[in-house]
């Protein structure tokens, strides 16, 4: 019986502006109960541009809803355009950070490497990285989503402490279902949430993978959320396009009423 507690995180990507950002988190925060909020743990990921409005609305009327940021730069600061630091993240208070999301691997050339700093900059900084990984379809096709995925973990918590380790998020993202509509099947996803299960045991211990919390993400409605949080290694979805309908966001964040 898991004891971990489902993270719902909504990765807004590119949209919703700091004015939208408001009324979309009032929205929720008004959907939403107490009730809600002791069962599941629930978070969003606004664009850079929003992160200090939700901050303050967060603030002001002590909303439960955590939040978070889509990337972070692997250095404190200097002279790195276009680019958001650790400590400027942290002075948010944003609980958390998607790292080595499949659209900054492909879009910006993100390699495990590269992923492996952002993780340990998060870590830095007293953020929580939510680690993503997941594979191509033609690596599926070829029957290798799982060595692929099981190294982007390896990869992405390279050198990483226990102590920081056991507290990672990591989220199974298959690039094929991610925004397509083609959500990955439950037991397929388990497959795979379960092979991570067991790279954390053999990176560290087995005490230390069973307290990771493992998203899957692609794809996620409302429809087919209990389905996939009814897996054993599954615990709790990062949500792209649902969660930018509060409704639907909210269905997701109450799937054990399914
Ligand atoms: O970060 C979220 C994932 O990319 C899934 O996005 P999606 O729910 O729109 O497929």
């Amino acid at each position: 019986m898991t004891t971990r507690t489902p993270l719902m995180a909504g990765n807004w990507k590119m949209n919703l502006n700091h004015l939208e950002a408001i009324a979309h988190v009032q929205k929720l925060a008004f959907a939403l109960a107490d009730k809600d909020y002791d069962s599941v743990e629930v978070a969003v990921l606004p664009p850079f541009t929003d992160l200090r409005s939700v901050q303050t609305l967060v603030d002001g009327d002590k909303l439960k809803i955590k939040y978070g940021a889509q990337d972070i730069s692997a250095h404190d600061g200097g002279a790195y355009t276009g680019e958001i630091s650790g400590p400027m993240l942290a002075k948010l208070k944003c609980t958390y950070v998607a790292v080595g999301h499949s659209e900054r691997r492909q879009y910006h050339a993100e390699t495990d490497e590269v992923v492996n700093t952002k993780v340990k900059a998060a870590f830095k900084h007293g953020i929580t990285p939510i680690l993503c990984v997941g594979e191509e379809l033609e690596v599926r096709e070829a029957g290798n989503h799982v060595s692929h995925t099981l190294a982007q973990v390896e990869g992405g918590l390279k050198d990483v402490p226990a102590e920081q380790a056991e507290t990672v998020v990591i989220a199974y993202e298959p690039v094929w279902a991610i925004g397509t509509g083609k959500v990955c099947g439950a037991e397929d996803a388990q497959e795979v949430c379960a092979a991570i299960r067991g790279k954390l045991a053999e990176l560290y211990t087995q005490e230390l993978a069973d307290k990771v919390r493992i998203q899957y993400g692609g794809s996620v409605k409302s429809g087919n959320v209990a389905e996939i949080m009814a897996q054993a290694d599954i615990d709790g979805a990062l949500v792209g396009g649902a969660s930018l309908d509060a409704d639907e966001f909210v269905k997701i964040v109450r799937f054990r009423d399914q």
